[in-house]
């Protein structure tokens, strides 16, 4: 069985320590990890640091490994594929995807890394300092310690790393304990690229011992954490003044109005809702519907669940596998058996699938004292309710601890804008569903789902501090 390392120090580091990594369909070990001491992470941050400063790179140094890193995930692309598809249990063919949009973020970032400014400041406008010059400068923070999730585990390790790197840093990643085996290619791929070995430091093991050790680890300058908004709290409790992001929960919301294109929001709330087998942080959990095309809508929408094959993830006509775990599928189970118990009505689905699959799901009659409502699913079911007047399917997609990204379809302009500007959230996409990211869009959450931004410049500010310059000349 193929066993991974620390990287730590610019080496490769073993450990008296192990955990294995399963086959999610199968449930088989197919890998085992290192699994970090607090040596090995007090020695990762030392060695981040002395990389730091003593290894300057230039923006041109940044953007050339950063495409050179674009180049090997090409030439590479399937082996990611098929990983991703064993650890995580996604089909084959979402994992391709999530490997092509890793290719366009290492490009993005690339380009970036060259386009980092400051601004001038016209203070000499301000009356007495006529002779002074003033402007900002935008510098890499020093270290960044990336925490990454199980769902997208190479896609959000890349959110992070690449803008860190574009922006100068030194990088820490700590996968999840689910998912870590791209995160060991990554950093193959980075070297390859010619990142100089001590501006990255791979730590793997659970987040409530190896995740601790780098929090109080206090030379760890910023912290980039995608994840539960439970864990993300504890972590903004605990580093104290310094700075990070967080991209947390949701349990997103789309509006679908009685002018919109039906077949399609239908089909396209549906298929989305169901990608990743639902565990997605902006999957698509609360539609509403206007009233007059409510059964209409149902319908498309059950065709579609009902439509997706599930099986094998490395299997290429498998459009659904299993979720991360048997635990989480039980889980599920309880919210949707506790909704349906208390009055919602089940339109597909309802039940576990061979132990580790939950079956495409769809609920109507949801009420808002129910689980399937108030909190996070990260699972394939979605819930569909009714609305009359508009401004009731605003106050419905704003009924939610979290705001990280909602959907609006309609043809109408003037709702649309009324919905961008009181939907409650970070990111409003109008005619497609909460399941939105262009890479150079600023993503990120409201409430419970978050602060800060990731993608394209906006990430790159986020990991630099922003210096004031002023010339008394
Ligand atoms: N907003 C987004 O962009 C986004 C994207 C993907 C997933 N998510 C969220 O992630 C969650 C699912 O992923 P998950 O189950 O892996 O999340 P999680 O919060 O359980 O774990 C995320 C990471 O945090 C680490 N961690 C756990 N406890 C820690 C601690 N005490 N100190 C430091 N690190 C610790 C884990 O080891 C893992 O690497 C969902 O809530 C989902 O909404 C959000
Ligand atoms: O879980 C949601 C992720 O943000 C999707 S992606 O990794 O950005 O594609």
């Amino acid at each position: 069985m193929k066993h991974y390392k620390l990287f730590i120090g610019g080496k490769w580091v073993d450990s008296d320590e192990r955990f294995n990594v399963t086959d999610k369909y199968n449930g088989n070990p197919f890998v085992t990890i290192a699994q970090a001491t607090k040596e090995n992470v007090d020695t990762a941050v030392i060695s981040a640091r002395n990389s730091f400063n003593n290894n300057y790179l230039t923006p041109t140094t940044r953007y050339n490994i950063l495409m050179n890193a674009a180049e090997i995930v090409i030439r590479d692309r399937e082996i990611l594929a098929e990983i991703l598809s064993r650890e995580v249990g996604k089909p084959i063919s979402e994992a391709r995807g999530e490997v092509s949009g890793v290719i366009l973020n290492f490009k993005n970032m690339a380009e970036e890394a060259k386009r980092i400014t400051g601004e001038m400041v016209p203070i000499d406008a301000t009356s007495g300092f006529e002779n002074r010059i003033g402007f900002t400068l935008r510098v890499p923070v020093g270290i960044v310690c990336a925490i990454t999730p199980f769902n997208y585990p190479l896609s959000l390790s890349v959110s992070k790393v690449a803008p860190a790197i574009a922006a100068g840093n030194a990088v820490i990643l700590k996968p999840t304990q689910q998912t870590p085996v791209n995160a060991c290619k990554l950093v193959e791929v980075l070297l390859e690229a010619g990142l100089p070995p001590e501006h990255i430091q791979l730590v793997m093991g659970p987040g409530s011992t190896v995740g601790e050790m780098l929090l109080n680890n206090n030379d760890i300058n910023f912290y980039s954490f995608t994840g539960s908004a439970e864990i993300g709290e504890h972590i903004t409790n605990t580093i104290g003044i310094r700075r990070s992001t967080m991209e947390l929960g949701s349990n997103a919301a789309v509006i679908v109005h009685k002018d919109a294109d039906i077949e399609a929001a239908a089909k396209e709330c549906t298929l989305k809702g169901f990608y990743n087998a639902g565990q997605v942080c902006v999957s698509i959990q609360r539609i509403v519907v206007h009233k007059d095309v409510f059964e209409k809508f149902v319908s498309i929408s059950k065709k579609h669940a009902e439509s997706l094959v599930l099986g094998n993830p490395m299997e290429e006509n498998t459009t659904m596998g299993p979720m991360i775990s048997k635990k989480e599928a039980e889980r599920v189970a309880k919210w949707v058996d506790e909704a349906v118990s208390q009055g919602a009505k089940t339109v597909c689905g309802g039940k576990i699938h061979n132990e580790i699959f939950y079956l495409p799901t769809i609920l109507t009659d949801v009420k808002k004292d129910m689980k399937v409502y108030n909190n996070e699913i990260f699972g394939p079911v979605i819930i569909i309710n009714t609305y009359d007047d508009f401004d009731e399917a605003i106050s419905y997609v704003n009924d939610s601890v979290y705001g990280l990204q909602a959907g609006v379809y309609t043809k109408d302009i003037h709702l649309a804008m009324t919905a961008a500007r009181k939907i409650q959230c970070g990111g409003v996409i109008i005619n497609d569903t909460s399941y939105f990211k262009a890479r150079n869009m600023p993503y990120g959450g409201l409430k419970k789902s978050g602060f800060g931004k990731e993608g394209g410049k906006y990430a790159v500010e986020e990991m630099t501090d922003e210096k004031m310059i002023v010339l008394n000349v």
